[in-house]
């Protein structure tokens, strides 16, 4: 396994967001992880990148425990992880191809190979002759992409994207989803994706997990998730409203 989350507990102020989560991500898999607005998915994912830190439980990378470490010992863990933020959180003082370039100049590359990597996934995204414009003068997909094409460029061995769709109208939305699937499989990075968007997950998924209650209420693949038949995952699906259960108590 990639990751491998454990008993994780978590509470925000006075909420127990998640109440022992257990989930696990195999090498070069893309998961889906969806909930309700409010779950804790993006508590999840600042758990994993180790943001903050969980009350209790482990939290695996590969044969590494990432709970008791200090920033200094997650840092070149970090690393090897991409994140790509909802609003693309790209530096609106750098053009495109800056922004694009920024890590490997942190990691002091020499400049000949960075502008060829850069002018490289620049055409591999479809921004070709856009190098030189400044966020503002980006279109929302096409933020998105220089958002992608900024995480994926370091080459994660995992990456992460939260609600990727999110603003996009379905055309854009396929697209994106589409670059999603396709550098997951050249590059092979290990790909989760936070979304409640269900077109997304039928066209990025191959594993689902949906968080409920606290808790991974139900892992396993696209299709089975999709077709449940389980009350509480078909409401979510279908964005049926959930009818109290008559007679209890
Ligand atoms: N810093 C914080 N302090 C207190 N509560 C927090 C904090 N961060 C998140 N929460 C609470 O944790 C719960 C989960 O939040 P989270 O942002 O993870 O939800 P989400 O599933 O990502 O929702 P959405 O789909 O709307 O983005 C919410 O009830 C939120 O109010």
């Amino acid at each position: 396994m990639v990751l491998r989350l454990v008993e994780v507990t978590k509470t925000l102020g006075t909420q127990q967001v998640l109440e022992g989560v257990n989930l696990e991500v195999a090498p070069k898999e893309r998961l889906c992880v969806v909930g309700r607005s409010g779950a804790g998915k993006s508590v999840l994912l600042r758990l994993i990148l180790g943001l903050i830190k969980p009350d209790s439980g482990e939290i695996w990378y590969g044969e590494t425990n990432l709970v008791p470490l200090r920033d200094r010992e997650l840092a070149p863990l970090r690393r090897e992880m991409g994140m790509v933020f909802q609003n693309g959180a790209l530096f609106d003082f750098m053009n495109v191809e800056d922004n694009v370039a920024f890590a490997l100049r942190e990691r002091r590359r020499p400049e000949s190979e960075i502008r060829e990597k850069v002018s490289r996934i620049l055409e591999r995204l479809f921004l070709k002759g856009h190098e030189k414009k400044m966020p503002a003068e980006l279109s929302g997909g096409m933020r998105k992409r220089v958002a992608l094409a900024r995480a994926i460029i370091s080459r994660p061995k995992l990456i992460f994207y939260d609600e990727p769709t999110a603003g996009l109208d379905p055309i854009g939305s396929t697209e994106i989803t589409d670059l999603i699937r396709c550098l997951n499989e050249e590059f092979g990075a290990t790909t989760i994706v936070v979304t409640h968007d269900m077109r997304s997950v039928e066209q990025i998924a191959q594993q689902v997990a949906f968080l409920h209650a606290g808790r991974i209420y139900h892992a396993g693949c696209a299709e089975e998730f999709l077709s449940s038949e389980d009350p509480v995952v078909k409401a979510f699906v279908h964005g049926l409203i959930e009818e109290p259960t008559v007679g209890a108590g």
